[in-house]
């Protein structure tokens, strides 16, 4: 076995034997004088695998590896990385639809990070078959892999976007309210349904269009019964502000009168034997475009750039793990028959095993380079938003593999509204975070309709997962065709006011998530963190996955069940209640129904001036802030790390002198960190 290591700032890359590795991020360093033994692991081969071996300590804890069913710590437990289209999966159900080869260790409050670059189906054994090691097995014959240096959370991540590329810059509508349903047809009902919605003053920035707007499933097509004039549907959302996001899976219907099949023939997915492959997805048979070679990339995005043309706004990837129903459909056959229900075929929904790509010109099985298969879909989706002149690109998909945050905002697939189901969403969205892709969020509502019996369709449910999603960059209801209507105006009046305000308490937030986007985009940093990302020297952090912090600044602990709850604050700062004002830290019961506490030293930009728990005069920390015609006085100094500005112009001075200051859109972040008497806009 032949092993190669190159550095630079932090970052280790490992080669093992001839690698050909899915995705090249193009990372290149010197010559390293590290061998394995200094990070302490041990690589060797074992049958049909390369295995990275390293000891797992009693105090070490373990995060990462995108969207897996279970708590944030990945301690003892065995990981499959095979992205399947998991239909109503349920707690420790593995493997779902995002797996990220990315995992980070903390063992005395030190961080480490490694990645895999394999899209292939690895194993991450966490102390699991071995008490005291961790196993990654990895089913090829050469290998790249990364070890990224800490020593904090951050800069971990930091190191693995630094490799695998910053996340994307989305438009600030993707962060507002926008309405999904499988599915939303005819035209003049969706804007019907949108007019509802505005006139009682529930503002939406997005409708999502579900598989049916299509002719008979064929991509980039209408179904004319119901959009009878696009342009004109188009044109009705767009005069009310609200942007219009198409469905685009990846099964082109097999049909010699449909003209975008015959324009990608040659650029097919293929079996082994040479032969076009052929599957079934909902338009029946089905080729898939093979979006590992560079010219259907090419063809993809000039479709995309097309579609766009017609004043789409944004593309939703789905079922692009990649599944296929075909295996699916032979084994029901079978099943059918039988007298026993097996509920779950996720296995089935992969391509067969005979299929191949062509990768940088070589053929490669299916088996070895599957989870990459979305990655290269949204690459390039994301040029097609480029031909098409496109600054502001949004691109939602259901999976995954490390870099998909260059391109895309990514869900959690087919949820299940259930109340076990509520702590599982949040410790899935802050699972995906923390592996490097900050922009999340879950089908609001659960997207499961009627059909297993641990369903709660109740209005307190959808209210539930309204406010569990309160911060969560993507902020979409989805429900499946036989569910009941998510949005707010069908529900009891009661229930429509609650969610009514947590929808507003989100769009008085948006400037603070957008300004979120913006460090995301600049550094990698996640949006939505569990609590040990900020206070990884904090144990009792560790196990928290109820709670989250959005940004470094806002601490939310939302109420799961019932009207009450312990709240965790994380003793080494001071925090605020925002709704009160009072000043609490550690073990606290929460005081009102959406728990949200401010850290000391944090102003946040809210839709109507700057952090505000009354207009425009911010009560903190006993000191009263006030803000006038661009001056912001405070009734005595006080400290603070940075001061965030929404909508100002002109220059930023800090107790009369000129401050450093970064304006990104409409935000203007004002570095700080001295004690605060005024604050002038000139
Ligand atoms: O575009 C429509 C929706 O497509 C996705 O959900 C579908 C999911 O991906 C499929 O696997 C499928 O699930 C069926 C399952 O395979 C089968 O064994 C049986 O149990 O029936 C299931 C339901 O038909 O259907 C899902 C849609 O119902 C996507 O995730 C959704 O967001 C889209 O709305």
């Amino acid at each position: 076995m032949r092993i190669e290591i190159e550095e630079r700032d932090g970052i280790y890359k490992v080669k093992v034997n001839d690698p050909l590795p899915p995705v090249d991020f193009g990372f290149k360093g010197v010559k390293s004088s590290k061998s394995l033994s200094d990070f302490s692991l041990n690589v060797y081969e074992e049958k049909d695998y390369i295995v990275i071996e390293k000891p797992l300590d009693l105090r070490e804890h373990v995060f990462g590896l995108g969207e897996k069913a279970v708590e944030l710590d990945r301690r003892r437990k065995r990981y499959i990385m095979w992205n399947l289209d998991h239909y109503a999966y349920q707690k420790f159900q593995d493997p779902l639809y995002i797996n990220i080869p990315f995992m980070i260790t903390l063992l005395h409050g030190k961080a480490m990070g490694y990645f895999i670059n394999s899209a292939s189906k690895l194993i991450f054994d966490i102390g699991f078959e071995d008490y005291d090691k961790i196993k990654i097995k990895v089913p090829e014959n050469g290998l790249e892999f990364y070890i990224l240096e800490g020593p904090s959370i951050e800069e971990v991540i930091e190191r693995y976007v630094e490799v695998t590329g910053k996340p994307f810059l989305p438009p600030e509508w993707a962060f507002g309210y926008m309405i999904s349903r499988y599915s939303y047809y005819p035209q003049d009902k969706i804007v019907e349904l949108v007019d509802l919605l505005q006139k009682e003053g529930i503002k939406v920035t997005g409708v999502f269009l579900d598989i049916d707007y299509m002719d008979s499933f064929k991509l980039f097509t209408w179904n004319k019964d119901r959009f009878y004039d696009p342009k004109k549907f188009i044109d009705e959302l767009h005069s009310r502000g609200v942007k219009i996001i198409t469905i685009v899976d990846h099964g082109v219907r097999a049909d010699q009168n449909y003209k975008i099949f015959l324009s990608g023939l040659g650029k097919y997915c293929e079996t082994d034997k040479g032969d076009l492959f052929v599957g079934k997805l909902w338009a029946g048979n089905c080729v898939y475009p093979d979006f590992f070679r560079e010219e259907t990339r090419e063809w993809w995005s000039n479709l995309i750039a097309e579609w766009l043309s017609q004043g789409i706004d944004g593309i939703w990837l789905d079922m692009n793990e990649p599944t296929d129903f075909s295996m699916e459909y032979c084994i029901n056959d079978v099943l059918g028959k039988l007298p026993i229900n097996l509920k779950n075929l996720a296995e089935y929904k992969a391509f067969p095993d005979n299929v191949v790509h062509k990768l940088k010109d070589k053929v490669v099985p299916h088996s070895k380079v599957r989870n990459a298969y979305p990655y290269y879909e949204a690459e390039a989706t994301f040029k097609g938003f480029e031909k098409a002149g496109r600054k502001d690109v949004f691109i939602l998909s259901r999976s995954g593999y490390s870099g998909i945050q260059k391109y895309a905002f990514v869900w959690t697939g087919d949820s299940t509204p259930s109340w076990d189901q509520l702590k599982l969403q949040l410790q899935l969205v802050l699972g995906l975070s923390i592996s490097g892709i900050p922009y999340v969020g879950i089908d609001i509502g659960g997207f499961l309709g009627r059909d297993l019996k641990e369903i709660d369709n109740s209005p307190e449910m959808l209210l539930k997962q309204f406010q569990i999603s309160l911060f969560f960059p993507l902020f979409r209801t989805h429900k499946a065709k036989d569910g009941i209507d998510t949005e707010p105006i069908f529900l009891p009046s009661f229930y429509k006011e609650k969610i009514k305000e947590v929808i507003n308490l989100r769009y008085k937030f948006l400037p603070y998530l957008y300004m979120l986007a913006v460090e995301a985009h600049e550094k990698g940093h996640p949006i939505v963190r569990p609590l040990f990302y900020e206070f990884q020297q904090d144990e009792d952090t560790y196990s928290i996955d109820d709670e989250y912090i959005a940004g470094k600044y806002l601490l939310y602990a939302p109420i799961l069940q019932g009207e009450k709850r312990k709240v965790y604050l994380p003793i080494k700062v001071q925090w605020a209640d925002f709704w009160n004002g009072e000043e609490v830290r550690g073990w606290v019961d929460s005081k009102h129904e959406l728990p949200i506490y401010v850290r000391r030293g944090s102003i946040i930009p809210l839709s109507d001036g700057l952090l505000v728990y009354g207009d425009g005069r911010v009560v903190y920390n006993g000191v009263v802030i006030q803000s006038e015609g661009g001056i912001i006085t405070f009734s005595k100094p006080l400290y603070l790390e940075s001061l965030s500005l929404y909508s100002l112009q002109g220059k930023v001075l800090v107790n009369g002198k000129e401050a450093n200051y970064k304006i990104n859109g409409k935000i203007v972040m004002v570095d700080i960190r001295s004690e605060v008497r005024e604050v002038k806009v000139v």
